[in-house]
């Protein structure tokens, strides 16, 4: 990226020391501008993305400072420490990414909002993705999305399989939000949006040409269409339906009907901004299941016998298939609890300290950023034996609640994801009718983690039919 190029010329040898005030945590800030930007993008684009954060442990302890991506900031590595800043009790933290996500947010994205509009739109956004209306309905909208991509697959072509599952995501988010399903408007929204999304980590300059620009441009298309969807939605909507909310267009403008009256343009970005936290992760979720399934034959073959048995009870009863169903296959949400531990997708996440807060002996002055690693914890020996390798068994007995602080994929606190439930349902549908269909080989592929999660030559796989 283009921030970190440009300012190697600026390189002297005055790396910078700050002295330590009592409690402020240890660790080098690094050279000016850059701080420890390349050794930080140097790791994330290793086969072992927390060395940068370990090997700042072993010298400075678990919480130490550092200067990544134009930021100085405090880095928690320990569990006890990130579920305070998550918490976030007496609202000391707010969240604070670098600026170019930031602009592209958007000011009333709930990644960046505070305090009562953030708690507003969290639960009204999280009692509709929980909801057992919707709950039924999506797992059918799922699953025939799933199948009609599957069923398109050719034995005699390699399939890609990040390719495939950010389609079939796609189309699922869209559809919880704004009910689009296939067709020319699906296409146009999924070009803008990936074009939308390039910069979250690049150059903070809006002029023409820049990532930044063209990110932003792409910004103002999808509004246009999603103000249009939002547009005549309100004009349309009876009451009776707006009773039972179909998807988050319909939740906005009942609750913008009740209490705000805010201008449609504001639900049209909101609407926009929902898109970002689903849109890569569950994707990369179900990708790296198959990755890390390919490359554990003796899981895949435990895994495929699960699903199996329940395809089969399925195919002689008739029955439809429930979310409850997918949830009961206890070795597949193992292979996902593990499978989200070892991606670390969102690595972490980044807060700023709206006061001097001490934790656990550490002290997090006013103004100072503030970075929960939750790779750290997920990668750490000392809560996982044999951290680096994939082992869905270690859950056994343990499951996924929210309340083991030692595994936190979806966050914590004040912030957990909303769509944590809708996320595992997806995967497990997707990876149910993936083993259920075809059996497959995985070519050689690697994990890349900067700027965000991703395979380097998106996973193909060659497939055979069962
Ligand atoms: C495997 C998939 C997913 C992962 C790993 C994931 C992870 C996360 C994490 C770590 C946060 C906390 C961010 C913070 O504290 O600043 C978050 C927040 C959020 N997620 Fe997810 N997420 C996933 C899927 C989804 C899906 C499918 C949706 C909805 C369609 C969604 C919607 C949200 C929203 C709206 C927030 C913001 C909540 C708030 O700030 O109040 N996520 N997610």
């Amino acid at each position: 990226c283009l921030l970190f190029k440009n300012h190697h010329h600026n390189n002297n040898n005055n790396k910078i020391h700050i002295q330590n005030k009592p409690g402020i945590p240890k660790g080098s800030l690094g050279w000016p501008f850059l701080g420890e930007t390349l050794a930080f993008i140097a790791s994330g684009y290793s086969s072992r993305p927390v060395t940068f954060m370990n090997n700042r442990k072993s010298l400075y302890g678990s919480v130490f400072k550092t200067n990544i991506l134009g930021t100085p900031i405090i880095v928690s590595t320990d569990s006890d420490v990130n579920k305070v800043v998550l918490q976030n009790h007496g609202n000391t933290f707010v969240p604070a990414y670098p600026k170019s996500i930031t602009e592209l947010l958007g000011s009333f994205s709930i990644l960046q909002m505070n305090g009562n509009f953030q708690k507003r739109i969290h639960s009204i956004i999280g009692a509709f993705l929980k909801s057992p209306g919707l709950k039924a309905r999506i797992t059918t909208d799922i699953q025939n999305t799933v199948k009609l991509r599957l069923s398109n697959w050719n034995t005699s072509k390699l399939v890609y399989v990040q390719t495939e599952t950010k389609q079939i995501t796609f189309e699922v988010l869209v559809k919880v939000l704004m009910s689009v399903g296939p067709g020319e408007d699906l296409k146009i929204l999924k070009r803008e949006f990936e074009e939308f999304i390039k910069a979250l980590i690049c150059i903070p300059v809006k002029l023409p040409g820049t990532r930044l620009y063209k990110s932003l441009k792409a910004r103002e298309k999808l509004l246009k269409i999603v103000s249009k969807i939002v547009e005549e939605r309100r004009s349309t909507a009876a009451e009776e339906e707006k009773a039972s909310p179909r998807d988050a267009v319909d939740v906005l403008l009942q609750d913008n009907d009740v209490v705000q009256g805010l201008p449609l343009d504001f639900i049209s970005s909101h609407i926009i901004e929902l898109m970002i936290p689903g849109e890569e992760t569950v994707p990369m979720a179900m990708t790296l299941a198959v990755k890390f399934l390919s490359d554990c034959p003796v899981a895949l073959a435990q895994m495929m016998e699960e699903n199996m048995e329940l395809k089969k009870q399925k195919d002689d009863s008739g029955e439809e298939y429930t979310w409850t169903d997918y949830m009961s296959l206890l070795f597949t949400q193992n292979v996902i609890s593990e499978t989200l531990r070892m991606a670390n997708i969102i690595n972490g996440v980044w807060r700023k300290a709206q006061k001097d807060v001490e934790i656990k002996g550490y002290l997090i002055p006013q103004g100072w950023c503030v970075l929960a690693s939750f790779i750290s914890v997920h990668m750490d020996e000392n809560n996982y034996t044999n951290a680096h390798q994939f082992d869905p068994w270690r859950w056994e007995g343990i499951g996924s609640g929210s309340k083991n602080q030692n595994f936190t994929p979806f966050g914590g606190g004040q912030r957990l994801c909303p769509g944590i439930e809708l996320a595992r349902l997806e995967i497990s549908i997707f990876l149910h009718h993936l083993v259920t269909t075809y059996k497959w080989g995985a070519e050689r592929d690697e994990i890349i983690h900067f700027p965000t999660v991703r395979m380097r030559r998106k996973l193909p796989i060659a497939i055979a039919k069962h």
